[in-house]
């Protein structure tokens, strides 16, 4: 045992307190043999410098032990123990700890280390460090292995990237941090040793996510800008740069540029608060480009904190909306369009079945009246009612059919059930595909509009005086009845040109406003004259025009024309004054006096003067065969009134006969006047004109009374009875008492009815067929025969002629006349009895002038014929001869089948 340790436990026994006061009174007494030592030589005293040598001497050895304990011995304690912890540390660390010498030997490994390199401290200690560790180069000559193992001042400290090498030769990457310490005065060397293999995977995985995340933000459609704290830009990505027109090279660590100057402090407490930690989304705001347009922009900002939460800046979303933004803004400039519309618009969905409507505008609501909530969801054909028959609305589907834009004119009708004209135009809305999603209507109401049109229209074509139509709207309806009747139809068309013949004095002497006052009466009283189709019209002064379209007859222009001129029979009374006026009337006829407007008017114009030469008040054709004929017709009516007064009439007989036996079978009257100047007159030239002027009734009464009377006058003479055939016009026929007048004829001259045949011609039963039936029936009830005159020459319904009770067909003579050389009349004529036959009717052939036609008639079995060949139509003594003589027609050179023959009998 040294000194040390034996002064150690002598001392370790010693009672603390006395330990303490030992080294207390140690310590001053070392103070004092210092003191004597020293301070006598200082002050030059007397003590022996030997003395003092042996008290400094005896001072040590005694102090010694006492120093130990008291000093060293502590401090040892304390270097011990820190060794101790040291091991302890080291055995315990997790990080793999080296060391080795100056001379990069190996000196010991922490237990870590040992893991790391599978190598245990005393089998590695005394190799090389290079057996353990590959140190890489940090600079370009291994700046840190040198300097280190050649000791050099330049580094203490050293951290590097190294590669572990394992005992069984694997590598793996290791992070190296080298010190140097002195032991012992030598250099030795302490590494800390960590294998970076999981934390560089994870870097690298790391770095891959920074690598995704920079290629997701800048590939981002978004501008993503990240700001510090400070406000300066850290991250820029390319939709940022095409967003704002920057770069991120122009704008990274230096202030955002995109923020007008106007709304920095707005951006800057957007900053704060988003640095605060509050979120923002989808903020918008105006921003400006590089180019210093404003842009909108849509923007949503979170904080970046580090992981501690410390707010290190701001992350900012940015989308333009610019374009959005003009969208919605041009969506509410046309919403606000469509509202101030002063046309009703109405948007239907067309996806839908029914294409309901699902926007009105206020316009609609005060067109219609309807309201939007009366409206959604129903289809617009609401508005039409029940007005289906329109030929717009079928145009109007056509369009929806073809899915195509259109403008039509509908009747619509508002809620209160008034009706309005409604100009809609509709026009498809379709999406991407073609497909038509909507359509869109805009509805104009032209009811005003159309109103002061017609209002317009009525001016430009109407005498503002009188209201008549003015020279264009007749020239207008001129024109049409020209294109329509005249050229189609050839029908006449007739154009009066009237003048009044003492207007001017009128208005000369009576003033203007009764001037005025005679025009409109006399507009009045001609269209009080004329039929519904007929133009009265006023070209100004006082002429006026009559348009009669469709003329069927000269007596109807005549009787217009009568008219006319009676109009003014009686006096006009105008403001207290009793005015007479005349007319003077010009007629001109289409074809025969123009075929053009211009030239009519031309020509009844020059009628007019003409009418104005002959004294006025009166009228005159045209053309000079015209007047001509008018003339003799107006004397032949005045004639005829005379006749029928003075009983000029007579009658002859044409006798019928019998083509089986040959004999007198029956007769027709017909009527004969015999003029006092002209001579006997034939029935065709008067019978229309009495049946125009209405004198054909009492002409026709006479004729049927005379005719009875005669048939029985032979009957009486004890001649053979007969039929006696009497023609009946239209007028008579339908005249309301004819069945009374019959029966009053029959009964009054004796004679049975059965003797008596009416004859009516064709066209005449086939009009208004159901009434002509009733009249026949009640007539052939009476025992009245009837016969169908000129048949052939008319149209006749089968299917009537069957249910008509007739007796006899009278073939038409014109049929007859050509039947022996034109094979088609032959055929007709062959049918007509045929048919005739098959209803049960006889037949009569009229106008038989030749034996062939006799033989003909014979081989086809008509039962009898009338003609010149047996007698031409004689006075009644004559007939009577014929009677009493027994004429007979011979039939032997008639060529009949004897087969044919027989049947007849
Ligand atoms: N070429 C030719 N003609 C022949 C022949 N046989 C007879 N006629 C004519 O043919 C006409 C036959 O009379 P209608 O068809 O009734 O046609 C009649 C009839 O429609 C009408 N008519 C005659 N008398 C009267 C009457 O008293 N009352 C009415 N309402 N009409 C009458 O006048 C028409 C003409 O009478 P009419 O001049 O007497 O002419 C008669 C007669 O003279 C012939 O072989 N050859």
């Amino acid at each position: 045992m040294g000194f040390a340790e034996k002064s150690d436990k002598i001392l370790r026994h010693l009672p603390s307190p006395l330990r303490q006061l030992l080294a207390f009174l140690v310590t001053i007494f070392a103070i004092e043999l210092f003191l004597m030592a020293l301070l006598p030589r200082a002050a030059g005293s007397g003590t022996p410098l030997a003395v003092s040598l042996l008290d400094a001497f005896l001072l040590v050895i005694l102090s010694a032990p006492i120093i130990w304990w008291s000093v060293v011995r502590p401090l040892r304690s304390v270097a011990l123990t820190a060794s101790l912890h040291t091991d302890l540390l080291l055995d315990h660390i997790a990080d793999g700890i080296i060391s080795f010498d100056g001379a990069g030997r190996l000196l010991s490994l922490n237990p870590a280390a040992e893991q790391l390199f599978g190598s245990g401290s005393a089998e590695v200690a005394g190799r090389s460090i290079s057996d353990i560790l590959a140190i890489r180069s940090t600079g370009k000559d291994n700046p840190l292995l040198t300097p280190l193992v050649c000791c050099g001042e330049e580094h203490s400290r050293l951290t590097c990237e190294a590669e572990g090498i394992r005992s069984d030769g694997s590598r793996f990457p290791a992070a190296l941090a080298l010190s140097r310490v002195q032991l012992d005065g030598k250099w030795n060397f302490i590494g800390i040793v960590r294998d970076v293999t999981e934390s560089r995977e994870a870097g690298e995985r790391l770095r891959e996510t920074n690598e995704k995340l920079d290629a997701l933000i800048q590939a981002s459609p978004q501008g993503i800008v990240a700001v510090d704290c400070n406000g300066n830009v850290t991250l820029w990505n390319r939709a940022a740069e095409e967003i704002f027109g920057w770069s991120a090279d122009e704008v990274l660590g230096k202030p955002y540029p995109a923020v007008p100057a106007e709304r920095e402090a707005e951006h800057r407490k957007l900053r704060e608060l988003v640095l605060q930690g509050k979120r923002v989304t989808d903020v918008e705001l105006r921003r400006r480009r590089r180019d210093g347009v404003p842009i909108d922009v849509s923007l949503s900002a979170a904080p970046i904190c580090d992981s501690l939460g410390t707010p290190l800046g701001v992350i900012t979303i940015i989308s333009d909306i610019s374009a959005r933004k003009r969208s919605e803004q041009e969506l509410v400039l046309l919403k606000r369009a469509m509202e101030s519309s002063i046309n009703g618009i109405t948007i239907t969905d067309a996806t839908h079945p029914d294409n309901p409507i699902i926007y009105v505008n206020p316009a609609f609501e005060r067109i219609t009246g309807y309201g939007v909530d009366e409206v959604i969801g129903k289809n617009p054909r609401f508005l039409r009612g029940d007005d289906r028959d329109q030929a717009e609305l079928k145009k109007l589907m056509h369009a929806f059919r073809e899915e195509r834009e259109g403008c039509f004119v509908l009747r619509n009708y508002r809620k209160d059930g008034s009706p309005f004209w409604n100009e809609l135009f509709i026009a498809p809305v379709r999406d991407r595909d073609g497909v038509v999603t909507n359509y869109i209507g805009v509805m104009n109401d032209i009811t005003e509009h159309r109103r002061y049109e017609e209002q317009l229209v009525y001016q430009a074509t109407h005498d503002p005086l009188t209201g008549l139509p003015n020279r264009n709207l007749l020239q207008d309806r001129l024109g049409q009845a020209l294109a329509l009747e005249a050229f189609r139809r050839r029908n006449p068309i007739c154009v009066m040109f009237l003048d009044l013949d003492n207007f001017k004095k009128v208005n000369d002497t009576l003033g203007h406003t009764v001037g005025d006052m005679l025009l409109k009466a006399v507009a009045n009283r001609l269209k009080n004259c004329l039929r519904g189709g007929d133009t009265v019209a006023r070209l100004g002064g006082d002429e006026y025009i009559i348009v009669l379209p469709n003329v069927r007859e000269m007596h109807d222009v005549i009787t217009v024309a009568k008219k006319m001129i009676n109009v003014f029979a009686a006096p006009l009374l105008l403001m207290g004054n009793e005015i007479y006026v005349t007319a003077s009337i010009g007629i001109a006829l289409f074809p025969t006096d123009g075929e053009t407007v211009d030239a009519l008017l031309k020509n009844a114009d020059a009628a007019m003067y003409h009418a104005k030469e002959q004294g006025k008040n009166n009228y005159q054709f045209y053309s000079a065969e015209m007047n001509t004929r008018v003339f003799e017709r107006l004397s032949l009516e005045t004639s005829l009134h005379r006749a029928v007064k003075n009983q000029e009439f007579m009658l002859h007989y044409q006798p019928r006969v019998d083509l089986r036996s040959g004999q007198i079978c029956g007769v027709e009257a017909l009527v004969r006047w015999n003029h006092p100047e002209m001579g006997l007159v034939s029935p065709a030239k008067f019978i229309p004109l009495a049946e125009e002027t209405g004198l054909i009734v009492p002409m026709g009464e006479w004729v049927l009374r005379t005719a009875c009377a005669q048939n029985k006058a032979w009957q009486d003479a004890g001649l053979p009875p007969l039929r006696m055939a009497v023609n009946l016009s239209a007028r008579q026929f339908r005249q309301e008492n004819l069945i009374e007048m019959v029966e009053e004829i029959l009964m009054e001259t004796g004679l049975a009815p059965q003797w008596l045949e009416l004859e009516l011609t064709e066209s005449l039963v086939m009009q208004e067929a159901e009434k002509s039936a009733a009249i026949l029936r009640d007539l052939t009830d009476r025992g009245i025969e009837v016969a169908i005159d000129d048949f052939g020459t008319g149209y006749s319904s089968l299917s009537y002629l069957k249910r008509f009770p007739i007796a006899n067909l009278k073939i038409d003579q014109a049929f007859i006349r050509d039947m022996t050389r034109d094979p088609d009349d032959a055929t007709l004529v062959k049918t007509i009895i045929t048919m005739a036959h098959g209803l049960g009717m006889k037949t009569i052939a009229e106008g038989v002038e030749l034996a062939e036609q006799i033989d003909f008639l014979c081989r086809h079995q008509c039962e009898e014929m009338q003609g010149y060949y047996f007698s031409r139509p004689v006075t009644a003594e004559e007939l009577g001869r014929l009677l009493a003589e027994g004429k007979t027609l011979d039939l032997s050179p008639v060529h009949v089948d004897p087969r044919d023959r027989i049947r007849a009998v």
